[in-house]
C-alpha cells in the first residue's frame, strides 16, 4: 500500500478497540496521536489531546462494543475537542456503528446518534456494514459504508474445504438478498429459512421501564387496531426453501448479536441434512451468553471481522474466528486523505451486502 502523501494526518482513538486503531495506524505508517480518554469518578468522560491538532486532518477510531454509551461520548468529545482546537477535518471512523438495530415501535435512535455526531465536529464518517443503509441519509456529512463482503467471501474460499458443495443460506427472507448476492459471487445455490425464530423483545436485558408483558399483537388488538393475536403457539413454523441435505450451509448477516435466531436457524438446517454450518458476518458483537450457546451448538464456525472487539469471547467459545479488516480501513483512510476515488473499495461490493 502507498503512504499517506498530503500532509500528514493525525489518528486518535477512545477505548473502545485500542488494538484495530494500531493495527491501522501501523499498516498507514503512523502512530497513534497522544490522547487520553478516561472517566472521572462521578463517570464524566474526559479527553487530553496531547499534541496540536490545529489545522490538521483527524481520523478518530471509535467502534461501537458492549460499553455502547460511553464509546460514543468518547466519540463525541473527542470530535470536539478538536473541533475546538480547529482541527482541519474530522473523520469518525466507526466500523460498527451503534444503535443501527432499530426496534419496532420506539424512535429512531440512529438519527439522534449521526445529528450529535455531526455536530460534535464530525465532517466525515467511514463505517462498515451498516445495518440499513438508508442510516448514511441520517448524517449532514459525507459517509463511506466500507463492506466486509470481499474479505468474507476470501474466507470462504480459502479456509472452508469443498465450499464448492456448499448452499448460502438467508436465515430470514429480509437477507435473501444479501445470501444471493454472496450466492452469485461464488457461484452456488441459495436456501431461504422462513419462519420465527426469536421474540422480538429478546434483547431486552434490563427490566426497568420495559414495555408490558404479552405479545406486540396482542397490546395491539387490545387497544382496538390491528389483526387478531397471534400466540407464541401460532408462530409460523420454521420452513428451509431450498436443498440443504448433504451440503454445508453457510449463513450470511451483517451481524451476530446475542446468536440466538442463528442457533435456531442451524437447528433447522442440521434436521434437513446440512453437514457442516457457518456463520458469516460482519460485526461480532456476541453479546450475553453467545460464546457458550455457540459452543454447545450445531453450529461448526462462526467468523466475524474485527471490526468489534471480541477476544473474551474467543477465549470461551473455540468456534469463533476473525477476520482482519484493518486493511481495508486503513485504505479507506489513505483514499480519503489523498483525495483518491474510494471505488477501487467498492469493486467487488454489491448494492445489497
Ligand atoms: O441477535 P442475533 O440472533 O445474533 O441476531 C442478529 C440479527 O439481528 C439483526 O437483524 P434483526 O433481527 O434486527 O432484523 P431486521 O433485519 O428486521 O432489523 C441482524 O441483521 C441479524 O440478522
Amino acid at each position: 500500500m502507498s503512504r499517506i502523501n498530503s500532509g500528514e494526518p493525525v489518528i486518535l482513538t477512545g477505548n473502545s478497540h485500542k488494538e484495530l486503531a494500531e493495527k491501522v495506524a501501523t499498516r498507514l505508517g503512523l502512530k497513534l496521536g497522544a490522547a487520553s480518554v478516561y472517566h472521572k469518578t462521578n463517570r464524566e468522560t474526559m479527553v487530553d489531546i496531547a499534541d496540536s491538532v490545529r489545522g490538521k486532518d483527524v481520523y478518530i477510531i471509535q467502534t461501537g462494543t458492549k460499553d455502547v454509551n460511553n464509546n460514543i461520548m468518547e466519540l463525541l468529545i473527542m470530535a470536539y475537542a478538536c473541533k475546538t482546537s480547529s482541527a482541519r477535518s474530522i473523520v469518525g471512523v466507526i466500523p460498527y456503528l451503534p444503535y443501527s438495530k432499530m426496534r419496532k415501535r420506539g424512535c429512531i435512535v440512529s438519527k439522534l446518534v449521526a445529528k450529535m455526531m455531526c455536530r460534535s465536529g464530525l465532517t466525515h464518517v467511514i463505517t462498515m456494514d451498516l445495518h440499513q443503509k438508508e442510516i448514511q441519509g441520517f448524517f449532514d456529512c459525507p459517509v463511506d459504508n466500507l463492506r466486509a463482503s470481499p474479505f468474507l467471501l476470501q474466507y470462504i474460499q480459502e479456509n472452508i474445504p469443498n465450499f464448492k458443495s456448499a448452499v448460502i443460506v438467508a436465515k430470514d427472507p429480509a437477507s435473501a438478498k444479501k445470501a444471493t448476492s454472496y450466492a452469485e459471487r461464488l457461484r452456488l445455490g441459495i436456501a431461504v429459512i422462513h419462519g420465527e425464530q426469536k421474540d422480538s423483545e429478546s434483547d431486552l436485558v434490563d427490566g426497568r421501564n420495559s414495555p408490558p408483558p404479552g405479545n406486540s399483537r396482542q397490546r395491539i388488538t387490545e387497544v382496538g387496531v390491528g389483526m387478531p393475536p397471534l400466540t407464541a403457539k401460532e408462530k409460523p413454523p420454521i420452513n428451509v426453501v431450498g436443498d440443504v441435505a448433504g451440503r454445508i450451509a453457510i449463513m450470511v448477516d451483517d451481524m451476530v448479536d446475542d446468536v440466538n435466531s442463528f442457533v435456531a436457524a442451524a437447528e433447522a438446517l442440521k434436521e434437513r441434512g446440512a453437514y457442516r454450518i457457518y456463520v458469516l458476518a460482519c460485526h461480532g458483537l456476541l453479546s450475553l451468553d453467545a460464546p457458550r450457546l455457540i459452543e454447545e451448538s450445531c453450529i461448526d464456525e462462526v467468523v466475524v471481522t474485527n471490526t468489534v472487539p471480541h477476544d473474551m469471547q474467543k477465549l470461551q467459545c473455540h468456534k469463533i474466528k476473525t477476520v482482519d479488516i484493518a486493511p481495508l480501513i486503513a485504505e479507506a483512510i489513505r483514499r480519503i486523505h489523498n483525495n483518491e476515488s474510494m471505488s477501487y473499495l467498492f469493486a467487488n461490493v454489491t448494492l445489497e451486502d
